[in-house]
């Protein structure tokens, strides 16, 4: 496997994605290069939605593809917001800052700011492998008072890790690589694959 299609339109992803596999000798292409429209999510669960995303831009493109689903779940919110991350604050369109701005307010108060990102990546040789490549990873931190920082994409302005004293938005790509959910993932989902 020398090509793939990423099964994203999240410029943040595909950003990390291009620093993560391009040493690798992996062409990557992204499906809006190819002009594969975005799949549905219509599922509760980040591993259904993932293999969603996978199997779709697999069938248009012929291409082997590798697709993420992830998001933010808050201890004290059970969990949100979740499989819903990216459309918490609606999603026509989505927006990061709105998604913040409301997770803020609903975090106004509370004590407990525990929360962890989650991310399951899929990666299927054609549209129907009946044995898809399957590697999750969880970075755990917590949902600070307010947005800093200018780096990553999404919630990292407001996503604290106690241990580094910084937020995940003050972080080198490498420096959230070798930590974040995505980054765990990739490592095992290269594992799988035997290319590292
Ligand atoms: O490292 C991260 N740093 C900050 N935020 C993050 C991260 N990882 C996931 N997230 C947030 C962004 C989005 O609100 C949701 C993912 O939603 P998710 O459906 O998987 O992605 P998406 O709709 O943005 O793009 P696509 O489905 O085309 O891959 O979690
Ligand atoms: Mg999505």
């Amino acid at each position: 496997m020398n090509k793939l299609v990423i099964a994203s339109n999240n410029a943040g992803k595909l950003r990390e994605f291009s620093h993560m596999l391009q040493p690798l000798g992996i062409e990557v292409v992204t499906q809006s290069q190819l002009g594969i429209t975005e799949a549905e999510e219509p599922h509760v669960t980040f591993i259904e939605n993932a293999l969603a995303k996978a199997r779709h831009a697999s069938r248009l493109s012929g291409l082997p593809a590798l697709a993420d689903d992830s998001g933010i779940c808050v201890e004290a919110l059970g969990g949100a917001p979740g499989v819903y991350s990216a459309r918490y604050a609606g999603d026509n369109p989505k927006s990061d800052g709105r998604n913040n701005e409301k997770l803020l307010r609903d975090m106004q108060g509370v004590t407990d700011r525990r929360a962890h990102y989650y991310c399951v990546l899929v990666l299927v040789r054609h549209a129907d492998d009946p044995q898809p490549v399957i590697a999750e990873g969880e970075w755990h931190g917590e949902i600070a008072h307010e947005e800093r920082g200018e780096g990553g994409f999404g919630y990292d302005p407001m996503f604290w890790l106690p241990q580094l004293n910084k937020m995940s938005s003050e972080l080198t790509h490498e420096e959230k690589h070798a930590i974040s959910h995505r980054g765990q993932a990739m490592k095992v989902l290269l594992q799988h694959l035997k290319v590292a």
